[in-house]
């Protein structure tokens, strides 16, 4: 296979949780039982095993059922989790937009905000200075732009967040479920933006419930269940699967 232009390498990745199976009414409790060796784990495999590549300029979805490991693998990519086995390799800059609001500080404006985030991406001052009118223009947030975003609808983050992380243009860009809790007019938008991207060269793992619109942005994708991978493919191909084998 070609794979000079392979940007997210995902090779024989596992992910193990240790969950406890008793009922803990608080922390200190869970000090005391954990100091005496008295808390049970079970493991749990989140993720088993998962093999696939994604390159350059790929629109790449990952399909399942609920639990079935999508977050999990979307956040072991962008290094927010270690996988328990396996190994990643991932070339070039990353804009994570994993959970509504992460990375956000909710007593900040938007302003603010905006600086904070692209510090944790790793643009100045200045940097960011240049991309704040385009970052507020594409939010449609103007008005709110000094108003603590703790007082933000779930659209109203994702706006903010999306905007921030699409102004960086980064070389992989990671949305779980995010455009969902946008109202239908700002999917679109920003579904046009990931398409210009996608054409610059940006690489994109997608989790989305909306097979449709999976199906109208993706070229490639999995389908994960249980934590394994069942099937790799073209995306017509795979959703068509999905919709057989789940509906
Ligand atoms: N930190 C954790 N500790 C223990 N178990 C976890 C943890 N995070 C996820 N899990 C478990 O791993 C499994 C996969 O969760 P994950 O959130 O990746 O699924 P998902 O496919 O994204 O689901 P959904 O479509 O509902 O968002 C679930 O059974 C979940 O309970």
């Amino acid at each position: 296979m070609e794979n000079s232009n392979v940007i997210i390498d995902v090779q024989n990745v596992s992910m193990c949780f240790n969950m406890t199976t008793e009922k803990i009414s608080g922390l200190k409790e869970f000090l005391i039982k954990r100091l005496k060796n008295q808390i049970s784990y079970t493991k749990f495999w989140a993720l088993k095993d998962v093999t696939f590549n994604v390159r350059q300029g790929e629109l790449f979805g990952v399909l399942g059922l609920n639990g079935a490991g999508k977050s999990t693998l979307l956040k072991t990519v962008a290094g927010v989790l270690k996988p328990t086995n396996g190994t990643l390799n991932i070339s070039g800059r990353m804009a994570p937009l994993i959970e509504l609001g992460a990375g956000f500080d909710t007593e900040l404006t938007a302003r603010e905000n905006i600086y904070l985030n692209g510090a944790i991406l790793g643009y100045s001052k200045k940097e960011m200075n240049a991309k704040f009118d385009e970052i507020v223009d594409f939010s449609e947030l103007a008005e709110f732009i000094d108003v603590p975003v703790k007082n933000f609808s779930s659209g109203m983050y994702a706006r903010l967040g999306f905007a921030i992380a699409t102004s960086t243009r980064p070389d992989i860009l990671i949305v779980d479920e995010i455009l969902g809790v946008g109202d239908f007019k700002f999917q679109q938008k920003c579904e046009a933006k990931i398409n210009e991207m996608v054409k610059e060269g940006t690489s994109v793992l997608l989790v989305s419930h909306s097979i449709d619109q999976i199906r109208s942005l993706c070229n490639r994708g999995i389908i994960l269940e249980k934590g394994q991978l069942i099937k790799e493919g073209n995306i017509e191909e795979l959703c068509d699967f999905y919709y057989s084998k789940y509906t």
